[in-house]
């Protein structure tokens, strides 16, 4: 399988915004789209699902996996790492985000693990867990309360699917900035990310699936 770098996928996404004129948030609901319904394939219809999301565009995937899953009627339960409320409302995170509180879906909000541990009754019920913490903008160790909290959801050890890369990987150089959510499958988008196939990278990523989100096939060509 042939590999690129962080820096190759986010110039690509890039030129399919600015140049094809793709908006960012087509390219984000093909994503999200795209990899709900891998997981559904993945989870069968009778599981439950937590998905965690972070603040920026990886997050922004999770919030359209959760709507797709929830639409599909999985039992999903969505997890965001800060305030809802910082989230820029014209963002394609906002954006997806507004979506699913107008469709009453709850965002539970964590800061620290004894907010995730209030929600134990939620998340010790569901089978699988969808990490969409960070992708390809993680760029320095994960410290303070989000790397206690990614080391809590670590040690429950459920069946994890991560969105575009592991979170905590470093997606050309495959170390581990602190701590890391090994996934069971990783659903990476347009391409397969370089950190997957060298030193800590082939342990923590899993099956691969790449989800096609329409960058168009003549710039894919180019690299
Ligand atoms: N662009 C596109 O067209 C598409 C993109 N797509 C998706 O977007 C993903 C990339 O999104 P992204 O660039 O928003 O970065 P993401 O990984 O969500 O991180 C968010 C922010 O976290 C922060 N941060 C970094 N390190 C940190 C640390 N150690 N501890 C704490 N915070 C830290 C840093 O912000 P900072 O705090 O530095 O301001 C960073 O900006 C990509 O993987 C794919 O899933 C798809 O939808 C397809 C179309
Ligand atoms: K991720």
């Amino acid at each position: 399988m042939k590999a690129y770098s962080k820096e190759q996928i986010r110039e690509l996404d890039r030129i399919a915004i600015e140049e094809y004129q793709i908006p960012s948030v087509v390219l984000m609901e093909n994503a999200g789209a795209g990899a709900a319904r891998i997981i559904a394939r993945e989870m069968g219809a009778q599981k439950s699902v937590a998905i965690f999301c972070g603040k920026g565009n990886n997050g922004g995937d999770g919030f359209v996996i959760a709507r797709h899953l929830h639409n599909n009627g999985m039992n999903t339960h969505v997890f965001f790492l800060g305030e809802a409320a910082q989230v820029p409302v014209d963002s394609d995170p906002g954006i997806n985000l507004r979506i699913l509180q107008n469709m009453k879906i709850p965002i539970r909000e964590v800061s620290d693990v004894d907010s995730l541990k209030e929600y134990k009754d939620i998340w010790q019920n569901c089978d699988y867990v969808v990490d969409a913490i960070f992708g390809t903008g993680l760029c320095r160790d994960i410290s303070g309360n989000l790397h206690t909290i990614m080391s809590e959801i670590k040690s429950w050890n459920k069946k994890n699917i991560a969105i575009d890369i592991p979170s905590g990987l470093d997606g050309n150089t495959g170390e581990i900035y602190g701590v890391i959510l090994p996934a069971e499958l990783t659903i990476t988008f347009a391409l397969p990310k370089k950190g997957f196939f060298v030193q800590d990278g082939p342990n923590v990523t899993g099956n691969i699936e790449v989800v096609d989100i329409s960058i168009p096939k003549e710039l894919v060509e180019k690299l």
